[in-house]
């Protein structure tokens, strides 16, 4: 048996109870393991940084969503609804390790939240309320409906002609799920669009160096990605990028 590829994956800190708990959606993991091909390895966000225990024993790193939003401080922002919820000990480590990621070309993949810490790291800024902002459509998911409708396509996103996505999808418009109240206002430096929703919200991005793999998108293609050419096809896409990895640190 080969060895897989192994990914880190950044936890939520999420108190159960008077205990917090380290936490990663079995989805993602279960994603990363059936359609990128990879193993992925939860990462304790308080030690995250203490890169010289884990940063050389990988080959990607995989950034998932959370009901948590980040630190509007994070990105120069005022708090705008006191009543989010947010995971500083999340931030703190994913906000360092994207860019120290890169630079040791270590592939990223990042989802959602995921893709809102990319774009903060490279000091891009937040919309908090998508759905209050004038000339956007509201990207929350009804709550109040079963996961399967909370998780089914919502939407189309239009992927850049020549992109990583519209090479993927074998198209330039496809639908996908959504499921965020926050999203891409002023975009990273370094950054790429890889797709826009129709009311021209930035859904995907990629890093503009040709030499670095770091894809991130603002939909869940996690959500049973096996049975989804396109969103199985992206996790693949990724797990390819870190087995090229793999080889090279062999
Ligand atoms: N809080 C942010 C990001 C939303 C997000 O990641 N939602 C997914 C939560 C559940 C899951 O992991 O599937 C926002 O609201 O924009």
């Amino acid at each position: 048996m080969p060895r897989l590829a192994k990914v880190a994956v950044p936890a939520d800190r999420k108190m159960i109870g008077p205990h917090p708990f380290q936490s990663v959606g079995e989805k993602y993991l279960r994603a990363l393991h059936e359609a990128a091909g990879v193993w992925p390895l939860p990462l304790p966000s308080p030690w995250a940084l203490d890169t010289g225990q884990w940063l050389d024993e990988v080959d990607g790193l995989f950034l998932t969503g959370s009901h948590s939003n980040i630190e509007p401080r994070r990105f120069g922002a005022g708090v705008v609804d006191p009543g989010f919820l947010h995971d500083p000990e999340r931030d703190e480590a994913t906000l360092s390790l994207i860019p120290m990621a890169l630079q040791r070309g270590l592939p990223v993949f990042a989802v959602c939240r995921g893709l809102q810490e990319v774009n903060v790291a490279f000091g891009g800024s937040l919309l908090q309320k998508v759905h209050e902002t004038t000339g956007y459509a509201d990207h929350r998911e009804d709550t109040a409906q079963p996961l399967e409708v909370q998780y089914a396509p919502a939407h189309p996103v239009n992927l850049a002609e020549g992109g990583w996505l519209a090479g993927i999808a074998g198209s330039t418009r496809v639908e996908v799920n959504s499921l965020h109240g926050q999203g891409i206002e002023r975009l990273g430096r370094d950054l790429l669009v890889e797709a826009r929703a129709d009311d021209g919200l930035i859904e995907a991005v990629r890093h503009a160096d040709p030499d670095s793999y770091l894809l991130a998108v603002q939909w869940h293609p996690e959500w049973r990605a096996t049975e989804n050419p396109f969103y199985a096809g992206t996790f693949r896409h990724f797990g390819d990028a870190c087995r090229r990895h793999q080889a090279r640190r062999r």
